[in-house]
């Protein structure tokens, strides 16, 4: 569906060149929900914004369908963009516009008649929960409703692709999930590919399929979002992880043998991760009923990403040394990521 092959992007800044990005390579399926994520100034807007041609590429292509777009002007561009809808953090209203006049300016440059104009309008204020605030202005409205208006405006065109830069970063957690699961039904509903840039993890666990995580210019990891969550193999990539599950408080206690976990100098400690809820209990009593071998649970985390639920466990292991490994390989054949603290 979006192709970026090798997208460099620099720009000059009081005489210096900053690399935006650096030879960055994509591949966006039609019809999924593809998160990008990295600090500031890692580069993600600027990816993001090569993909309508806001910025252009200096080096590499953007294919769209098949079609490299990478040198469009003119009509071509702008008949390429009305297949693009973008929303932003601070959601770009006119201030001094209604609801329904913002929706509806995209819809100036159409051949709708103003019947089917009133009629598309009503559908997509419909479609994002704010039939009522048809006459209302911009500021007569919460975070969240504004970011519905834009939502509304950026579907005007029936586009096949929304990219979303930071949208939820100005709202509180209660609204940004209103308006992933907004995001989530327009997906499914209209089978829209959304690409979404956030330096939220949670953004990325709600509602994404497939991840990129970004670090100064370059795509350092890439993949399926519970493989990349589960497994993650950049350092930053796991310090996004751990800052939302706490695991590095759990780690640092065992690290320093700490009296409150209980758990004894000598006790080998791992740190399990599974699809599923529930399996967590039914594994540790079935490594005792095999082989004897008790697991303390002394950490334990539930992920809930957009289509699974990833648990995660440190367990303090007690038994005989021959058959607490005959413990972690069974763990293994169960797909139970065992990685040993100590
Ligand atoms: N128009 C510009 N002129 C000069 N430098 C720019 C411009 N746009 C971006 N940059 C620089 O490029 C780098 C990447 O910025 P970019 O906005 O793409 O990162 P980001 O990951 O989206 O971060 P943020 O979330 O803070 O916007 C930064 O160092 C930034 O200062």
């Amino acid at each position: 569906m979006i192709e970026l092959e090798h997208i460099s992007k620099t720009f000059e800044l009081n005489g210096k060149t900053v690399e935006a990005v650096k030879d960055v390579s994509l591949q966006i399926r039609e019809g999924e929900i593809f998160g990008i994520i990295g600090f500031s100034g890692a580069g993600k807007s600027t990816l993001v914004r090569c993909i309508n041609l806001l910025e252009k590429p200096e080096k590499g292509r953007v294919v769209i369908e098949g079609e490299d777009i990478t040198h469009f002007e003119g009509r071509r561009l702008r008949e390429m963009r009305q297949k693009i809808g973008m929303i932003f953090q601070h959601f770009n209203l006119m201030p001094s516009r209604t609801v329904f006049e913002n929706i509806e300016l995209p819809l100036k440059l159409t051949r709708l008649t103003e019947k089917e104009r009133r009629a598309k309008i009503n559908s997509l204020l419909d479609l994002v929960g704010l039939t009522d605030k048809a006459q209302s202005y911009p500021s007569q409205l919460s975070g969240g409703q504004k970011q519905r208006v834009a939502i509304a405006r950026a579907l005007a065109n029936d586009p096949k692709v929304l990219l979303c830069d930071e949208a939820t970063s100005a709202l509180d957690p209660q609204t940004t999930h209103s308006i992933l699961q907004l995001l989530k039904e327009v997906n499914a509903r209209l089978k829209l590919t959304i690409v979404v840039i956030t330096h939220q993890m949670e953004v990325i666990k709600e509602i994404c399929d497939r991840v990129a995580v970004m670090q100064k210019g370059s795509v350092v990891e890439e993949g399926d979002i519970v493989d990349v969550f589960s497994s993650p193999q950049a350092p930053i990539t796991k310090s996004f992880i751990q800052a939302a599950d706490k695991f590095e408080a759990f780690s640092d206690l065992v690290k320093l043998n700490s009296a409150i976990t209980g758990i004894k100098p000598t006790q080998p400690v791992w740190f399990l991760t599974y699809r599923g809820a529930v399996a967590g209990e039914p594994l540790m009593s079935e490594l005792y009923r095999r082989f004897e071998v008790k697991a303390n649970i002394i950490y334990g985390n539930i992920d809930y990403f957009k289509d699974c639920i990833v648990g995660k466990l440190g367990v303090a292991i007690d038994g005989e040394s021959e058959r607490i490994e005959d413990a972690k390989q069974f763990l293994i054949e169960q797909k139970v990521i065992v990685e040993v603290l100590r």
